[in-house]
């Protein structure tokens, strides 16, 4: 069988790492009871499997070109899902909102105003949706059509819980689970519209990876590597599984964007959601992939009894005859919601008849757009369009509105779950739900992704190139600078001062400037998988952090030694390990300050920016280039870590090996390096460590809630 384990060397490690936990006794037994249960699912699986293969080739004979899918092996959700949305309404800001510190300032006023006044101000906004209501029952498929700018992205997202816009009206799944609810949220599967993947993983990896952090605990590796043998097939990518994914950012071509589509659907399928909800999953696919695509959909729909939601651009019409139902917008107005085969004949009713042998799909998008027949001047997005008008005029006068349309207003009796409130498990939702991953494995394997992602980023071979190169540059021009002799005069004791700062200024600039990268760049996947309740966000915290480690210490550490050995350092070992470890610390600092600009702005520009400001600013502060600060800015060098690294160095290096200063002049030494504060090490070693946990639980805080308002 295809799919039986097999060996995959690049994930080998990870799963030994992954599979040497140990849990507690009573998850042991609990896993032991699940873990049986998933083995008697897999042998059915496997008998499925077999069976499926054998009636999927039939299919390709009876289909032609059609490949036919397997997705009758996948396992079948454990709760099917009612979806009923009643009367939905969408607000967006009439205007467009400047960002910025000043209209934040200009929004919270506005909010004290109105808080203490009676009215309820409220700035001008414009109606996206209007009124939109339908029911979906387990085992259909209902696409969303609609001409650009209809609103299906919107509401597809408000049925996923993935929209903040102001809404009204009522979307509960089997009348109880707002999809916004943090409990219910899992039963969710959201594909988007962009595809949020590691560009430097394989295919493996990625849905490898996405199923340890998704199923069960009780599930064994080899379970999950099984299931994800599963979703390669049944999505047709198992000749891709050790491909990468690629893509611009580290500069490779990987698998195709048909490919890559449905890796990403792949990751919703792992964990058998009841309810798969895509936005345009066939955009950028040509007709037979599309065909095959929603062909794997219906599968997934009837022989799982899933609820599937999808929106699509322009169906062809097989595609088309694939569908369930069919739910038409137009300017945020709902056209059409029933039996897709029944559409043509109500908009005959209602005054328009398909011309003969048009694709129906290609008609309805022309009626929805308000198009007449005719061009415009405006093209066929002209605002208020008097077709449209006519058209929702005719909708009105004789809507399609079947009886099952008339339960949504029995959902919206309903009083809606509240957020964080337990829910009134009435489909027994909640036995359904298995322990996830224990927050270890949930680092691990954050950890692990990571580093392995990174393995194509050019910027560490760019980093570590860039420090070598200054590293021998600085010995070979401090070349024996710091020997005895050289520190017999104040001249020479000046040179080494002026390299120790450098050593710090240049270690942790580098590393500053490459830590900016991290948040901004894993934005989109953290928030996506943020939203499908993955994991906490300390685990990725802790987990970037340790991936990060390894470079943090590596650099410094190597360039350092260069530096050491070629300037002729203090030759003990004692001031060689100190050394080192001012360095490191400096540089840890450094990186966190790094990645508290990158996560507080997720925006890699705005970061940079902010980065060159700081650390210029705290450079020159550092107390080698200025002496005689302006008393009103006196304080600023107290906040600079690299006048505290660069104090330590100078008293490690230094200290007793300098002449003596001539009577009245006891300063002397230090005349061309600051001011050094203190005479032992304790204290600077405490700043700064106490400086980088300040940076690094700012880093926490700023993803725990500005993640939230970066979309
Ligand atoms: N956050 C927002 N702020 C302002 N306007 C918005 C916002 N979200 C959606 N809109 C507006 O709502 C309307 C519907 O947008 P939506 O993206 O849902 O359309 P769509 O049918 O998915 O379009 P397309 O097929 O081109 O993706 C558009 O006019 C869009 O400009």
């Amino acid at each position: 069988m295809s799919v039986a384990a097999n060996d995959h060397d690049t994930t080998t490690t990870t799963t030994n790492v992954l599979e040497n936990e140990s849990d507690t006794m009573s998850t042991k037994l609990y896993d032991a009871a699940k873990a049986e249960a998933a083995t008697v699912e897999l042998k059915e699986l496997e008998r499925q499997i077999s069976l499926s293969k054998s009636q999927a080739s039939l299919g390709d004979v009876e289909q032609g070109s059609i490949e036919r899918t397997n997705s009758s092996f996948m396992p079948q959700p454990k709760v099917p899902m009612r979806l009923a949305f009643g009367e939905v309404c969408t607000y967006v800001p009439a205007q467009f909102e400047e960002p910025g510190v000043l209209n934040s300032l200009k929004k919270a006023g506005k909010a004290v105003r109105s808080a203490f006044s009676s009215e309820v101000a409220r700035a001008p906004e414009r109606q996206i949706l209007h009124n939109i209501t339908g029911v979906v029952n387990p085992g259909e498929v209902v696409a969303i059509m609609g001409p650009s700018g209809s609103g299906k992205t919107t509401f597809i997202s408000l049925l996923a819980g993935r929209n903040g816009l102001r809404t009204t009206g009522t979307i509960l799944y089997n009348d109880q689970h707002k999809p916004t609810d943090k409990t219910f949220k899992r039963q969710l599967g959201y594909v988007s519209q962009e595809d949020v993947l590691f560009e430097g993983l394989t295919v493996f990896e990625t849905l490898y990876y996405t199923a340890v952090l998704r199923l069960p605990r009780a599930m064994t590796d080899a379970e999950k590597r099984e299931r994800v043998d599963v979703i390669l097939e049944v999505l047709g990518i198992s000749h891709v599984k050790d491909s990468i994914v690629g893509g611009v950012r580290i500069g490779r071509r990987g698998i195709s964007g048909g490919e890559k589509k449905r890796v990403a659907i792949g990751q919703e399928l792992l964990y058998n959601p009841s309810v798969i909800l895509l936005d345009e999953p066939t955009s950028g696919l040509d007709s037979t992939t599309a065909l095959n695509l929603v062909h794997t959909l219906h599968d997934l729909a009837q022989v799982g009894n899933r609820t599937i939601v999808t929106t699509i651009h322009q169906p062809s019409s097989r595609i088309y005859q694939m569908l369930d139902k069919l739910l038409l917008m137009g300017q945020g107005h709902l056209l059409f919601y029933g039996d897709a085969s029944a559409a043509t004949d109500y908009f005959a009713e209602i005054g328009y008849a398909m011309p003969y042998g048009m694709n129906p799909a290609d008609y309805f998008l022309d009626v929805a757009s308000g198009w007449s027949g005719e061009a415009k001047d405006c093209g066929n997005m002209c605002v208020g369009d008097p077709e449209l008008k006519a058209l929702l005029r005719a909708i009105e006068d004789k809507p399609h509105v079947k009886g099952e349309l008339a339960e949504v207003k029995l959902a919206n009796a309903y009083p809606a779950a509240e957020e964080g409130v337990d829910l009134v498990d009435g489909d027994g939702l909640k036995e359904a739900e298995p322990l996830g991953p224990t927050y270890l494995t949930q680092m691990r394997v954050i950890c692990v992704r990571s580093i392995k992602e990174r393995r194509f980023e050019r910027f560490n071979v760019d980093s570590i190139g860039t420090v070598i190169f200054m590293a021998v540059l600085c010995g070979v021009l401090w070349f024996q600078a710091g020997v005895g002799a050289s520190l017999a005069t104040y001249k020479g004791a000046g040179d080494v001062g002026a390299l120790l700062f450098f050593l710090i200024a240049f270690m942790s600039f580098n590393l500053l400037f490459n830590s900016i990268f991290t948040f901004p760049n894993e934005k989109t996947m953290l928030l996506k998988e943020r939203d499908a309740k993955m994991y906490p966000i300390s685990a990725f915290f802790f987990a970037r952090t340790l991936a990060d480690i390894p470079m943090d210490l590596a650099i410094p550490i190597g360039a350092t030694t260069v530096i050491y050995l070629m300037v002729g350092l203090k030759p003990t070992v004692g001031a060689f390990l100190l050394t080192q470890v001012v360095v490191v610390i400096t540089c840890f600092t450094a990186a966190s300050l790094g990645l508290l600009l990158g996560a507080a702005f997720l925006n890699l520009k705005r970061a940079q920016t902010a980065a060159t400001i700081v650390m210029l600013t705290l450079m020159l502060t550092g107390g080698f280039f200025v002496q005689n600060i302006p008393v009103w800015l006196q304080w600023l060098p107290y906040l600079s870590y690299m006048s505290y690294g660069w104090d330590a160095l100078l008293h490690i290096q230094l200290a007793g090996r300098v002449p003596a200063c001539p009577p009245g002049e006891e300063d002397c030494a230090m005349l061309n390096m600051g001011t050094v504060k203190f005479d032992t090490l304790g204290p600077q070693f405490g700043i700064i460590l106490l400086m980088m946990v300040v940076f690094r639980f700012g880093v926490y805080l700023s993803l725990r809630w500005g993640a939230k308002n970066n979309r």
